[in-house]
């Protein structure tokens, strides 16, 4: 089987980073592409991401860049941007020959808010040619930088080009599982951050754990739901991509939408929250996207429209959870 030896990996965030790391030490070349040259200089003079992650020091065989044309060279990608900034950075590269037929492992947790698209859309659209991959699970990213073992969900609908992806892709304490369905992949991971999002407000209105916990069980109800009106095996997303990310994030302050949602229930304002991060919180954005794609397809998501409600400072959220508990009482349907 043929292993991928050199990765480009584009966006020097926090998990970008982190991947890169983590290839690194699985002995794989890795030329990462970041937006700031702040970045490109820390990475490159001391070996550390200092804007983005600091606290995690890195190999020096991770080569840093601006130019992202250079990474067309690698064996395959990985995509790591923001989702908002995702379609205008692979934009950059379409069209170039060197990059048909290799893959492109999409890493981004989100949907993009103009299109209401998911990331393997906005990829096929951009760089029709290459052979789309999603990698998504329950991961911090400075637990992988750390080496503290993870395991994610690694899907492409190539299965040979899959099997290679998690041999290359593998570390000692990097462990990722192999999956066909990419669309299910991609879902958890948008929806598990918007349900965060919710899970925080709960705990940060001091509801209690009991509430927390009906917002996981029933929020995962809402990603199931959407997955099969969406066309997903439903089976994905009880597995580390889905449930297993919902689980971590729902509960750990360490997550950026889970503490958004908590400083949100303890009265802070949207603005502010976000005005004092230099870290994006996918949630946010992919909220009213994921209201909209519900809406569309007839799918009952109530705690996410909730959710986008407020972001939206249509809905106080002193009235969100009236408006969960007046709904009509039914049988638990998943
Ligand atoms: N941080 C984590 O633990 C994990 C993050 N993810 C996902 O990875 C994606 C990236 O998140 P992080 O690495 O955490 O980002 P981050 O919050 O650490 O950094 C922000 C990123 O946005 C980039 N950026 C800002 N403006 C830009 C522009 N105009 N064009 C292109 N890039 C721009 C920055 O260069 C930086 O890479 C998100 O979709 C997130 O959900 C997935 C798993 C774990
Ligand atoms: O996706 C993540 C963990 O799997 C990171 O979550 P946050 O973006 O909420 O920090």
């Amino acid at each position: 089987m043929t292993e991928y030896q050199n990765f480009g990996v584009i966006g020097a965030g926090a998990w970008g980073t982190a991947l890169a790391q983590s290839l690194a030490t699985g002995g794989r070349d890795v030329t990462l592409w970041a937006f700031e040259k702040e970045c490109v200089d820390s990475i490159n003079d001391e070996n550390v991401n200092k804007l983005y992650l600091p606290d995690a020091r890195l190999s020096p065989k991770i080569k840093a860049t601006q130019d992202l044309k250079s990474l067309t060279d690698c064996d395959a990608l990985l995509s790591v941007v923001p989702a908002q900034h995702t379609r205008r950075t692979l934009d950059e590269l379409k069209g170039i020959d060197a990059l048909s037929g290799k893959p492109v492992v999409l890493c981004s947790k989100g949907i993009e808010i103009s299109t209401r698209e998911f990331m393997s859309d906005v990829l096929r659209e951009t760089l029709p040619n290459v052979v789309p991959a999603v990698l998504s699970g329950p991961s911090f990213a400075i637990d992988v930088a750390k080496g503290l073992p993870t395991a994610v969900t690694l899907a492409c609908e190539d299965k040979k080009i899959g099997e290679a992806l998690i041999e290359s892709v593998a570390a000692p304490t990097f462990r990722p599982y192999l999956s066909t369905d990419v669309l299910g992949a991609e879902i958890g991971g948008a929806v598990k951050n918007v349900l965060a999002i919710a899970c925080g407000m709960v705990l940060g209105m001091e509801l209690g754990r009991s509430a927390h916990a009906a917002i996981i069980a029933r929020g995962f109800a809402e990603m199931r739901r959407l997955g099969v009106a969406l066309g997903c095996e439903p089976e994905t997303l009880t597995g580390l991509c889905g449930l297993g990310d919902l689980v971590l994030t729902c509960s750990s302050e360490q997550s950026r939408n889970m503490s958004c949602g908590l400083a949100l229930g303890r009265g802070e304002s949207l603005d502010d929250i976000l005005g004092a991060r230099n870290s994006v919180t996918e949630g946010v954005a992919s909220a009213p996207a994921l209201k909209e794609m519900a809406t569309k397809l007839n799918v009952d998501m109530p705690i996410s429209a909730v959710v986008a409600d407020i972001l939206s400072g249509d809905m106080d959220i002193q009235n969100a959870l009236i408006t969960l508990l007046s709904r009509v009482h039914k049988t638990e349907v998943l």
